[in-house]
């Protein structure tokens, strides 16, 4: 089924059904509502942005038991609803998924993905009643109108859980008194959450309780909870707040995570085009080395990518990237000062309110780029090669980390969580490229996150302009180091030195050291791709139809 699904998404992909629109009774109701952290004192904002403790493994001592004979109810079944449901029917829960009707009566993708892996699937009217525990795991952009149908047909004293902030802190939705509210947000795409737990490991996730709505005081043990029968125990769980959440989430996948991703690979195939390579070898280069080279950055951080390079070519992917900072840097602050402020937000529900029309119109765009038309070549590439022949991309992960790290902790975000969202995440994101370019990370990830991502290529791309035109074309799509293995001593000395003492190398060693189950994938090989691709019992949702 997900091959078919995928094969039409393929044909259509510079057609896809636009979402479905506002619903005017939303844009009324996002108006009377105001920003949750602009309402906040500054005392309050400063305390829930620094929400950020590092919970022991033996506080999950007790796994999922509290959630043993209670009813949880996913309203959604798609990037995020179908892993998790999944992960949590794994880990011994009873899950099933609550959609809407017209979901149902057309067989729409949540209601396949549902079926086809034997959930029970029902009308809100038939599901909601009877659960313990609502998981909203539609795209945030419905959230308004989601919880506003749902919330009438909820017992009383069920608690209802969000897997980003978005709606509870941004849109200032106000939740029933009687109500729990929690945030269980795994730092990582859906299917991601799903291919971790198989391996037996897991992603690293933030917990949190809504203040204003924990009347009974079971909220944070019921997010213990779900958190380990998603397998996020596995990898880290952070104790946190909805404001540190979003706040963090929103800057980790416009930065480093997708815009970086999506800008640096446009970019880097073109210059590769320009300087006359083969464009089968540079669709290639691109599509899988993001996760080739990320993953050396998983296991050893940005020392272990840098590691992975000649002296001479790690010298030169140093000097690269603190170019590409200082170019950068002030893009990175503006994301996360609008961010902070509500200007992102602000100005993407206006998108939202004007029938996503610049989504869909940057959509269109990514679709039309020379990476995304040209398919991989078929020639071996070899593991080491994607280092050697990729200084290029190399920097910019190195610059895309080092400053959403940098603009993260500058505003109160905490090197934890900060870390997750920047460098933990990066090699799960390329691992969507690898599959099926920047049209599937773009599916996978949220609605919230694919707006992001193009707004910062929208700002990146032009940006670099001059750098790209300029830069040694000997970084990209060629072997830099062509045999004279020659360097200054002090200099790789100092460059050794400043790579290791970057604060998110040093947080970075710690929380590294608490992820002995993490597994290795193999990667830059189109087969080993297509097998994990296999393997995955997601398929195309509504985040593009
Ligand atoms: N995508 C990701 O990997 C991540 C997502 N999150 C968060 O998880 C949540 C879910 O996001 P994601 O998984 O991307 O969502 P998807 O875009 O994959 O959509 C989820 C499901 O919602 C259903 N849906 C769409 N519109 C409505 C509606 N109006 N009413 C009811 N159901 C609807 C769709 O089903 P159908 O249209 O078939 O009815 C679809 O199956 C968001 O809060 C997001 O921020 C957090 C971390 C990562
Ligand atoms: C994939 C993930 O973690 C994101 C980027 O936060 C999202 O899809 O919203
Ligand atoms: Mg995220
Ligand atoms: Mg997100």
């Amino acid at each position: 089924m997900r091959r078919a699904v995928l094969a039409l998404a393929a044909c259509t992909s510079t057609a896809l059904m636009p979402p479905v629109g506002p619903r005017r009774a939303d844009v009324a109701l996002r108006a009377e509502r105001v920003n949750y952290y602009n309402s906040l004192t500054q005392a309050e904002k400063l305390d829930q942005l620094g929400r950020c403790r590092f919970m022991e493994r033996s506080e999950f001592a007790d796994g999922c038991a509290c959630l043993e004979g209670k009813k949880v109810v996913i309203v959604g079944c798609g990037a995020q609803g179908l892993n998790q449901g999944l992960n949590m029917r794994d880990s011994g829960c009873d899950v099933s998924y609550a959609l809407r009707q017209v979901a149902i009566d057309q067989k729409r993708a949540s209601f396949v993905n549902a079926q086809s892996n034997g959930f029970a699937v029902g009308t809100y009217d038939d599901l909601i009643p009877t659960a313990d525990l609502v998981l909203n795991l539609t795209p945030d952009k419905q959230h308004t109108s989601v919880v506003n149908d749902v919330m009438p047909k909820m017992k009383k004293g069920a608690t209802l859980a969000y897997s980003h902030g978005f709606n509870i802190v941004e849109e200032g939705m106000n939740v029933r008194d009687d109500l729990t509210v929690i945030m269980v947000a795994p730092k990582c795409p859906g299917t991601e959450v799903r291919e971790e737990y198989k391996r037996g490991f897991g992603v690293p996730t933030l917990i949190a309780v809504h203040p204003p709505n924990d009347p009974e005081g079971k909220g944070f043990a019921q997010a213990k909870a779900y958190a380990s029968a998603t397998g996020g125990d596995r990898a880290g769980v952070l104790d946190s707040s909805f404001v540190a959440e979003v706040k963090s989430d929103l800057m980790g996948e416009q930065t480093i995570l997708c815009g970086m991703l999506q800008t640096g690979s446009v970019l880097c195939f073109d210059k590769m085009i320009q300087q006359g390579i083969d464009a089968g070898y540079a669709s290639k280069l691109v599509q899988y080395g993001w996760e080739t080279i990320t993953e050396a950055l998983k296991f050893g951080g940005v020392t272990g990518m840098m590691d992975r390079l000649d002296n001479p070519s790690k010298i030169k992917a140093f000097e690269l990237s603190e170019e590409l900072k200082g170019i950068m840097s002030p893009l990175y602050a503006k994301h996360q000062d609008d961010i902070i402020s509500g200007a992102f937000s602000r100005g993407m529900m206006a998108d939202w309110d004007n029938d996503d029309a610049n989504l869909l119109k940057w959509r269109a765009a990514t679709a039309e780029t020379g990476f995304e038309k040209t398919p991989a070549g078929s020639q071996d590439i070899s593991e080491q090669e994607y280092f050697d022949n990729g200084v290029l991309m190399v920097a910019m992960v190195k610059a895309g980390v080092e400053l959403a790290f940098e603009k993260m902790t500058a505003v109160g975000i905490k090197a934890e969580s900060a870390y997750y969202e920047s460098l933990h995440e990066t090699p799960l994101i390329a691992n969507t490229i690898a599959r099926k370019k920047l049209f599937e990370m773009n599916n996978v990830i949220s609605d919230t996150a694919e707006y992001g991502c193009y707004l910062y290529d929208q700002a990146c791309a032009p940006l670099l302009g001059d750098f790209m035109s300029k830069v040694d074309p000997t970084t990209i799509g060629a072997k830099f180091n062509n045999g004279d293995n020659g360097v200054d001593n002090a200099k790789l000395v100092n460059v050794n030195a400043a790579i290791r003492a970057h604060p998110v190398e040093v947080v970075g060693r710690e929380l590294r050291g608490y992820m002995s189950d993490m597994e290795s994938i193999s990667v830059g090989d189109a087969a080993a791709v297509a097998a994990r691709a296999a393997g995955l019992e997601w398929a195309a949702t509504s985040n593009q139809a």
